[in-house]
């Protein structure tokens, strides 16, 4: 038997009521705040906040916003409308296991090359120099099975070098559209892997978001029309024209830095000089015509299922722009004017806030870039030459973009 204690009271005796409740309590405590990590985990938060973002180029505004949390913390989540944050739940979804195709070709855009850091390895995002650790798939979309991959229901077609690029992104801050960020290149150079193969690059949605891609090569595909077509009489086609002159010396400007022995714009521009013959068949030249690859579309789709966004405006005016597009889209006009800013050293609107995150964020540097000085009577003799082209396709479209003013 145990000898009694120095106080003469006996070791088995009943612990003081006061400690039973003071052990309850913790207990309890200590029970409530694992479900409250618990619940928090799967909510991404812990992923989020414990992922290190590394390689970011010092933070610049060319650097892609990390899957961080809002600029405005915590707090600002909370004010997220609903729809925004689903969407984040459905951005850390399982990676896509297919890449699309790295572009290959002339002066294609590299695809993973324009992809925001931060939005890199998500099903929307290219994987590209992926800044953030890729989180793990025990999301609670994933545990969920929330949302399903779903063929694109609005499609930007082009034009090449027209601003598709910045119209996806600035279009991706909206709550309800969800899209791959690289260039899919499915109807023109993928056909044959199906429409199988090609939901599976789309980002899952849930119920009345939009799935979107955009390949500005589509539109000068001949059998692409009739492909979409075949996947949805009902897609929208959403096309970024800009000054066919401008385009053409930004779509040299593009090979350039990619083959620096190329002949000059000038050589590329002539057939015959001195007979002032254009030579449509450079490529360069030839996506320009708009007119003429209009007309290969309006047979399988009616104009209204058309939008043709001024690449100009969407530099002068971003928010007017995503105004109309939005409007086309059947989108609530979220994005407006307080979404950008003009970025001095970029000489470009960005995005104040990019989707996923809280950080600006500009394109990278090969949108934008200086175009080498084209001799003034070659530009004078392409505006001649488009000047009938441009006509068409104003009347076509019933819209004047101005480039002949
Ligand atoms: N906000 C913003 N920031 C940077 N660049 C912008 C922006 N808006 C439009 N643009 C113009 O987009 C041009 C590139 O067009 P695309 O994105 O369609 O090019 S690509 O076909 O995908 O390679 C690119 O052409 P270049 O200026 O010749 O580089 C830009 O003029």
């Amino acid at each position: 038997m145990a000898p009694p204690d120095p106080a003469g009271a006996h070791p088995t005796l009943p612990e003081p009521l006061s400690r039973r409740i003071f052990r309850k309590f913790l207990l309890m405590l200590c029970s409530l705040l694992t479900s409250l990590y618990v619940f928090y985990c799967l909510a991404e938060r812990c992923q989020t906040l414990s992922r290190p973002v590394v390689g970011l180029s010092g933070g610049g505004e060319e650097a892609g916003p990390g899957r961080s949390v809002p600029a405005g913390g915590l707090g600002e989540l909370a004010a997220w409308p609903a729809a925004a944050r689903k969407k984040r739940l459905l951005q850390v979804q399982p990676w896509r296991k297919h890449r699309p195709p790295a572009p290959h070709g002339d002066g294609e855009e590299a695809a993973w090359e324009e992809e925001p850091p931060g939005l890199a390895g998500s099903p929307g995002g290219s994987g590209a120099g992926s800044s953030v650790a890729e989180p793990p798939p025990g999301t609670l979309a994933l545990l969920l099975d929330e949302g399903s991959k779903q063929l694109p229901q609005a499609i930007i077609i082009g034009v090449k070098k027209g601003g598709t690029r910045a119209l996806l992104e600035f279009l991706r801050v909206h709550p309800d559209v969800r899209a791959v960020g690289a260039e899919p290149h499915f109807f023109d150079r993928s056909y044959d892997k199906g429409l199988a193969w090609y939901r599976d690059l789309m980002p899952r949605t849930l119920d009345g978001q939009i799935t979107m891609e955009k390949t500005p090569s589509y539109f000068v595909t001949r059998e692409a029309p009739a492909r979409i077509s075949a996947m949805s009489k009902a897609t929208k086609l959403i096309v970024v024209v800009r000054d066919p002159v401008t385009r053409a010396v930004s779509d040299y400007t593009q090979t350039l830095s990619k083959r620096p022995d190329i002949p000059t714009f000038e050589s590329l521009t002539f057939r015959n000089r001195s007979a002032g013959l254009i030579d449509t068949s450079w490529s360069a030249i030839q996506i320009g015509l708009y007119a003429k690859h209009l007309e290969h579309w309006l047979r399988h789709f009616p104009l209204r299922q058309m939008l043709f966004v001024s690449g100009e405006r969407l530099i002068r005016d971003p928010a007017g722009e995503l105004g109309r597009v939005q409007d086309f889209l059947g989108l609530k006009r979220i994005i407006s004017d307080k979404h950008f800013y003009f970025n001095q050293t970029k000489g470009f609107p960005c995005l104040k806030k990019a989707e996923g995150s809280g950080r600006p964020h500009c394109l990278g540097k090969t949108k934008g870039r200086p175009h080498p000085e084209i001799e003034r009577e070659v530009l004078r003799r392409l505006r001649d030459f488009y000047r009938p082209f441009n006509r068409k396709f104003y009347q076509m479209t019933g819209q004047d973009f101005g480039w002949d003013g």
